[in-house]
């Protein structure tokens, strides 16, 4: 590891807490969208002013790259690129391909191509690994609309990264996706023409290098010469020193002070604090515009938009949940190493302190136990403590797929005698379900099925007694766990997902016997995804016949954490910069005739 890296190893500022977040956690939203979500790149919503008239002409020119040249980042390339390290780049001089902006020249004038198009695990690694390994999984998520949750633990497996190096990968890989937006409107005030310009791996790298800079505190001298180095070696000298002019006008402004500018730039009349928060906080402006109206909606202050902006862009703890009947949550706790806490709310959770590696507690690999979002926690226990009349013998997870619900279901059935069947549209995702409940209790888990659950209710009308519709949804709420979401989603995602929630709603009501109970659920606060969802799925249930009154969801919870601060309303709204969770919504529902 490199020695300044520093901060004890503890990757500070916006998300010191690095650990891995396991699959378990990050599995949600499902649905349509899910795999084929557009990407919006680095486009990010128009935020590149181009720069030339602010930090741009000072950004490109001033520092005078390695050597002390001066001039525009397009002609202190060769020059420093040979001052370096001397591999000369430039046309005829060893193969430098790209101009000093990283884009490529034409092709007659290439010679050999410099950047490998090995896959990223067969090249070559000279430079750090830790860096190189977050560089690859940025390309990776770009190139091949992949999830850095999913790409970057093999990879670092892999690659044999582990301890404070894969943290410091972790931190800096899913820290960069986060801050994205943030650090392309810095980056657009320093290299003097529009990102959209600029070569996709060069600013990948460039955005790297903002985050060691203004996210993690590593020394400028380190930030910029390694991913200078990063750069030289996967993409070619003359984007280096692009990179080097680039990032040490970076480096001469203090973070505040870069928030300020970028704020202003986005909100030049001081009056569209949108603007300026989705700029500053690193939001797309249309998801900021739908997390503000579900604070409202839900019954909270508009004034925590900044907070619940800020604890988007922290890494998330890990919890993990302690199956009833199948672990104790002291034994797990113990287990867990002596940094572990138990979790704030739910009695069956348990909060890691710092990164770990749940996979490898015995529990979690018996499926006893496992990684799971306190929020997620709290909804599934709370749908088995919604007040119930009469028989309470099968329940329904209606969207089941991976399966965290599914699991802790399965145990809670499993103590009352109770038995549960999981549905999912997608096979191999009906695939992890069944692995996700195989510790289940004998005879506890009816079935795992594949199937459209709008089709259930149909099916089998009247046939469950709980039903669990955890909808697909945006997970506007889930943003801190899936560190690339919020640049996928897009406003047409939420149309599409939002006739679903209401078609399957409707299934459920019909799958719920009368006097049963329907617990609904998403991972994201958007109205349109959980009030309204619900106001629409009920008037058009009422409409076929059925009867459906909504119960008390917080004083549901209530029982389950008392502190729980809710607003008084019927139906429940958590929050990460409220209660440390997911946004996880419940609202609870009785089919009453
Ligand atoms: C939010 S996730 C469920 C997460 C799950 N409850 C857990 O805790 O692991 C939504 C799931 O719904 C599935 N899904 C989407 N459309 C569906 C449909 N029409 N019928 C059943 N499942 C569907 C998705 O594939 C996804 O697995």
């Amino acid at each position: 590891m490199s020695a300044e890296r520093g901060q004890g190893g503890r990757p500070g500022g916006q998300g010191g807490r690095s650990g891995g977040q396991g699959g378990g956690q990050g599995g949600r939203s499902g649905g349509p969208g899910q795999s084929g979500g557009q990407r919006s790149g680095s486009g990010q919503g128009g935020r590149q002013h181009g720069g030339s008239g602010q930090g741009g002409a000072r950004g490109a020119s001033g520092q005078g790259g390695q050597g002390g040249q001066r001039g525009g980042s397009g002609q202190g390339g060769q020059r420093g690129a040979s001052g370096q390290d001397g591999r000369r780049g430039g046309p005829g001089q060893g193969g430098e391909h790209r101009d000093a902006a990283g884009r490529q020249r034409p092709a007659s004038r290439q010679g050999p191509r410099e950047r490998t198009a090995a896959a990223p695990s067969a090249r070559r690694r000279s430079s750090d690994p830790a860096r190189t390994a977050a560089f690859d999984v940025l390309r990776t998520v770009a190139d091949s609309d992949a999830y850095a949750n999913l790409v970057l633990p093999p990879l670092l497996r892999e690659r044999g990264i582990r301890g404070r190096d894969a943290g410091f990968a972790t931190e800096l890989a899913y820290g960069t996706l986060r801050l994205q937006g943030r650090y392309d409107a810095i980056l657009s005030q320093c290299t003097g023409r529009p990102l959209e310009q600029v070569d996709p791996p060069v600013l990948d790298a460039l955005r790297l290098g903002a985050h060691q800079l203004l996210g993690m505190r590593v020394p400028p001298h380190a930030a910029v010469s390694e991913t200078v180095g990063l750069v030289r070696e996967q993409v070619g000298a003359g984007p280096a020193q692009f990179v080097n002019a680039v990032l040490r006008a970076v480096s001469r402004e203090p973070l505040e002070v870069w928030l300020d500018r970028i704020g202003d730039a986005a909100d030049p009349g001081g009056s569209d604090a949108v603007a300026r928060l989705s700029a500053v906080d690193s939001h797309p402006a249309w998801v900021t515009r739908a997390l503000r109206e579900a604070l409202v909606g839900h019954g909270r202050d508009a004034a925590e938009l900044g907070d619940l902006l800020a604890a988007d862009n922290e890494a998330p703890r890990v919890s993990l949940v302690a199956r009833p009947g199948l672990a104790d949550r002291d034994d797990l706790l113990a287990a867990a190493g002596p940094d572990a806490t138990p979790g704030r709310w739910a009695p069956t959770a348990v909060t890691l302190a710092g990164g770990g590696d749940p996979a490898g507690l015995p529990a979690v690999r018996a499926g006893t136990a496992g990684v799971q979002d306190e929020g997620s926690q709290l909804v599934a226990l709370a749908l088995a403590d919604a007040p119930l009349d009469g028989s309470d013998a099968r329940w329904l997870d209606l969207c089941a797929g991976p399966g965290g619900k599914a699991a802790l279901l399965a145990a809670l059935a499993g103590e009352r005698g109770a038995r549960l069947v999981a549905n999912e549209v997608q096979p191999h995702r009906a695939r992890l379900v069944r692995q996700a409940v195989a510790a289940a209790p004998e005879g506890a888990v009816e079935d795992v099925r594949v199937g459209d659950g709008r089709e259930v209710g149909d099916a089998e009308p009247g046939g469950y007694d709980r039903v669990l519709l955890d909808a697909p949804c945006t997970g506007l709420g889930a943003l801190r766990r899936r560190p690339e979401s919020r640049w996928r989603r897009t406003p047409s995602d939420l149309a599409q997902l939002t006739a679903l929630q209401r078609d399957l709603l409707g299934s459920a009501l019909r799958a719920v016997r009368v006097g049963g109970v329907v617990a609904y659920v998403t991972c994201s606060p958007v109205l349109a995804e959980t009030r309204l969802a619900v106001v629409d799925a009920t008037r058009a249930a009422r409409k076929a016949g059925l009867e459906v009154e909504v119960l008390d969801a917080p004083s549901v919870l209530h029982g389950i954490a008392p502190g729980l601060d809710l607003p008084e309303r019927e139906d429940a709204q958590l929050w990460p910069h409220a209660h440390g969770t997911d946004a996880m919504h419940l609202t609870l529902l009785r089919r009453t005739a």
